[in-house]
């Protein structure tokens, strides 16, 4: 029952830095709530005090609005400043009206701890000096009195240095508390990216394109097709040797035939190419290891060149690059990737000639990151097959 208080805010998990700050703002607005509910009743039925009911019954109206409001909106800075000098006046309203006698001004020292940390270090301090002030005036107007007084000047020293301890202290603690949050979500953000990211390209892993790829093929969202405008400007010169596996398609003679029907296979046109590079063992051979790595960082960087924005590259493993072309039909992935091909083919890494073969494959319906990057490794072991430097389709 008591569970149904504390709302699970989604877009607060429990790693989140607001989410303790929830959870007292929640403890908090329980026990104002329940206090004045049974203050009221209390004054109202055994007391027959109206006056103080009435002031107890609107501090219960105003819990209950701030927590009502607080589960609408999940809005935590309002509620933490609302929760904060609700409770704030509640203790000094108590302190002030007891006149500081019977310790009541114990009760002003919850203040800083409450404000630090619901409304952090500057406003905290100067709640939590507003408080201490109203104190320090109290305990010296007892001073004043002729008669015996509770307080000596002595004890207004000592309340003085303690409020001011205990600002420093709060100060102090929330800092460290802040800092240590900064540090650790950036840390993470290291960690994620090195997790995430190929070394010796600083493209993205292995790791991270299943993850990529699962996610692609499992959102509702990429099954719209998105017409490209980058596939119309190969180079109508160049030769394409695009290589169609027959045994995928017995029964149709046409690449272009069979470019369609695989089209209108899915609605949801995603297509991947493997880029390996042609006989990159003879250059690690002839060059050493080093230069291979530099050929490989170099060929990264022309990839990263051509590919579009929503495109992604990753290294695959050794010489193995893989790119994923959302919203991109085989047919097109296909002219896109020849185009990639020629390219490279006209450049110089390490001041060396290079190509690479690729295979392309379309996502088919109930397709997995695995079954789909596995046709394209099949076709292409095709492209290696029939000469190298081509693209072969899957
Ligand atoms: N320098 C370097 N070489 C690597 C790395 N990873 C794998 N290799 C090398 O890449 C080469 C791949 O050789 P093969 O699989 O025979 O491929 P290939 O020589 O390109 O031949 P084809 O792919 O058939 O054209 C091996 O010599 C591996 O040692 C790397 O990170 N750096």
């Amino acid at each position: 029952m008591i569970n149904r208080w504390y709302k699970q805010f989604t877009q607060y998990p429990p790693d989140h830095p607001d989410y303790w700050r929830i959870r007292l703002i929640e403890h908090s607005l329980l026990i104002t709530t329940s206090y004045f509910l049974i203050l009221t009743l209390i004054n109202l039925f055994y007391f027959e005090g109206y006056s103080y009911a009435l002031l107890d019954a609107t501090g219960l109206i105003i819990s209950i609005g701030i927590y009502s409001r607080f589960r609408q909106t999940g809005k935590v800075n309002v509620t933490a400043w609302a929760v904060t000098l609700m409770v704030a006046s509640l203790i000094m309203l108590f302190v002030i009206s007891s006149k500081g006698y019977s310790h009541s001004l114990f009760w002003a020292t919850l203040i800083p701890p409450f404000s630090f940390f619901l409304i952090g270090r500057t406003w905290g301090t100067v709640i939590s000096g507003i408080a201490f002030s109203i104190c320090a005036i109290l305990v010296y107007q007892q001073t004043l009195h002729s008669e015996a007084v509770p307080f000596s000047i002595g004890s207004l020293f000592n309340v003085v240095e303690v409020c001011i301890a205990q600002v420093l202290l709060f100060r102090f603690y929330e800092k460290t508390r802040f800092s240590a949050y900064k540090k650790l979500a950036l840390r993470n953000l290291e960690i994620q990216k090195m997790a995430e990211t190929d070394k010796l390209t600083g493209l993205f892993n292995r790791e991270k394109l299943d993850f990529a790829l699962d996610k692609l093929l499992t959102t509702p969202a990429a099954n719209t097709y998105i017409e490209r405008s980058t596939i119309n400007t190969k180079d109508p010169t160049e030769a394409c040797p695009i290589i169609y596996q027959p045994e995928a398609h017995a029964s149709e003679t046409k690449l272009s035939q069979a470019l369609l029907n695989k089209q209108e296979m899915t609605q949801f046109p995603i297509s991947v190419a493997i880029i390996d590079i042609d006989h990159f063992k003879e250059i690690n051979d002839k060059h050493g290891h080093l230069i291979g790595d530099k050929v490989l960082c170099g060929l990264a960087d022309l990839l990263k060149t051509q590919m579009r924005s929503d495109d992604i590259l990753a290294r695959w493993g050794g010489e193995e690059f893989v790119v994923v072309l959302p919203n991109t039909r085989l047919a097109d992935a296909t002219e896109l990737i020849d185009r990639l091909r020629h390219f490279i083919a006209t450049k110089n890494i390490q001041a060396m000639d290079l190509t690479i073969s690729l295979g392309v494959a379309q996502y088919q319906i109930e397709d997995t990151a695995h079954t789909l990057l596995d046709r394209a490794d099949k076709a292409l072991y095709l492209a290696k097959s029939a000469g190298r430097n081509c693209v072969a389709i899957a």
